[in-house]
Parts: C-alpha cells; sequence; structure tokens
C-alpha cells in the first residue's frame, strides 16, 4: 500500500545520532536522504542541487548517485531488519547495517533539474547479510541506473555517536 507524503515514515528519523554523510538525519552538512516503504518496495526521493552536478552542469554526479543508492540500500536493510522484529525503527535495542559490496551500473546520464527517485527491492537475506536491488530514476521517468547494496549487520560499536575506532583494537 502507497503512503502519501503527509503520512510517511522515514527510516532515517529513527536512527538517532546517525551522522552518515548521505543518510544521516545528524550531519547537517550531508544529503539527509529520506526513505519509506511503498508496500514490500523502498523508495527514496531526493532533489539534487546545482553543486551535485557531473562535468556538464545539468548531469548528476556519479559519485552522489551512488552515495545516496548506498544509504538508500543499507537504511532499506535496517528498516527490514525492524520489521521482521516487528519494531519501528530505532525503537528498542539499535540494529546498525554497514555496506560490505556495492555495485552501481550507470545506464544513462540522469538529469540535475529536478527530483530522482531510488526504488529497492529485497533480493536476499540471512541473519547476517541483506542485498537489495536498486533502481535509480530521472524526474522524467528514465531508468538511469541499476546497482546491487550488500548491507551486513554490524555490532552496537557502529552506532555510538562518538565513534567506532576506539572499540577497535588498534591492531587487528
Ligand atoms: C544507519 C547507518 C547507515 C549507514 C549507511 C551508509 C553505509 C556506509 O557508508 S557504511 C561505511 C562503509 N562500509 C564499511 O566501512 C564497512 C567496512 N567493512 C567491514 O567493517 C566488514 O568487512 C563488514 C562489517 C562489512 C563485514 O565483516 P564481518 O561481519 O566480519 O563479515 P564476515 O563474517 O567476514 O562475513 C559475513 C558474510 O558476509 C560476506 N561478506 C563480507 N564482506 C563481503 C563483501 N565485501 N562482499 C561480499 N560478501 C561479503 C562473507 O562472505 C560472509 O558470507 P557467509 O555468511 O555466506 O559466509
Amino acid at each position: 500500500m502507497s503512503q502519501s507524503e503527509l503520512e510517511r515514515t522515514y527510516f532515517q528519523d529513527g536512527l538517532h545520532g546517525n551522522h552518515c554523510y548521505g543518510c544521516g538525519a545528524w550531519n547537517d552538512k550531508g544529503l539527509q536522504i529520506k526513505s519509506f516503504w511503498d508496500g514490500d518496495e523502498s523508495v527514496c526521493i531526493y532533489q539534487p542541487k546545482p553543486h551535485h552536478s557531473a562535468m556538464p552542469p545539468d548531469v548528476m554526479n556519479g559519485g552522489t548517485i551512488a552515495a545516496i543508492i548506498d544509504c538508500h540500500g543499507v537504511c532499506s536493510a535496517i528498516a527490514d531488519a525492524y520489521r521482521t522484529e516487528g519494531r519501528e525503527v530505532g525503537d528498542g535495542e539499535k540494529i546498525w547495517y554497514a555496506t560490505a559490496s556495492l555495485t552501481v551500473n550507470y545506464r544513462k546520464p540522469t538529469r540535475i533539474d529536478g527530483p530522482v527517485t531510488a526504488r529497492a527491492r529485497l533480493t536476499e537475506k540471512t541473519d547476517k547479510k541483506t542485498m537489495f536491488e536498486v533502481d535509480f530514476f530521472s524526474h522524467d521517468g528514465v531508468l538511469t541506473c541499476d546497482a546491487s547494496v550488500l548491507s551486513l549487520r554490524v555490532p552496537s560499536e557502529w552506532a555510538d555517536p562518538t565513534g567506532l575506532f576506539k572499540h577497535i583494537d588498534s591492531n587487528s
């Protein structure tokens, strides 16, 4: 079932203290993407800014596209894990995933002059690994990229808002 814009619950709003450049609602210099469920698929709609351009100013930069796809895929894995446990994103013990692998195929140039849409579907899942396939569309409905995002469940230290490396043995 499709949610209207006013009814949408965004995954990222429940990920308290997330400083990620792409999806962290607590990173005010980041992209701050927002993702939501549309039935079994997850959707992210993002309005690129003029400085997200490639060399031609009307084409969107590939790294920024990858960041949106990456973060939408990982946040979808997190939201799926909460949903499987019957919890709202962010309720109770934290569930956190990180990108293990990201593949993006750039099929066509993406127009920068309107909102882009990433639409993801779950294709593989184990207790630890989740794969989402992602289609990426320009505002005129052209499928410009297809991608896969493999996310791995990571320990709660990854969600420490003061940092990860102090939890990791420097020799490991
Ligand atoms: C709210 C937060 C949202 C954040 C969204 C943004 C996401 C990010 O940018 S995160 C930052 C970028 N990613 C990283 O820095 C991750 C760095 N990598 C790591 O820390 C580790 O390699 C990590 C955590 C991914 C996996 O380590 P670990 O948990 O020890 O995995 P490991 O036990 O070796 O492997 C588990 C399974 O995953 C598979 N696997 C692990 N890495 C990969 C890989 N790169 N490609 C394919 N498969 C892999 C293994 O083959 C294994 O499979 P199986 O269970 O079938 O045997």
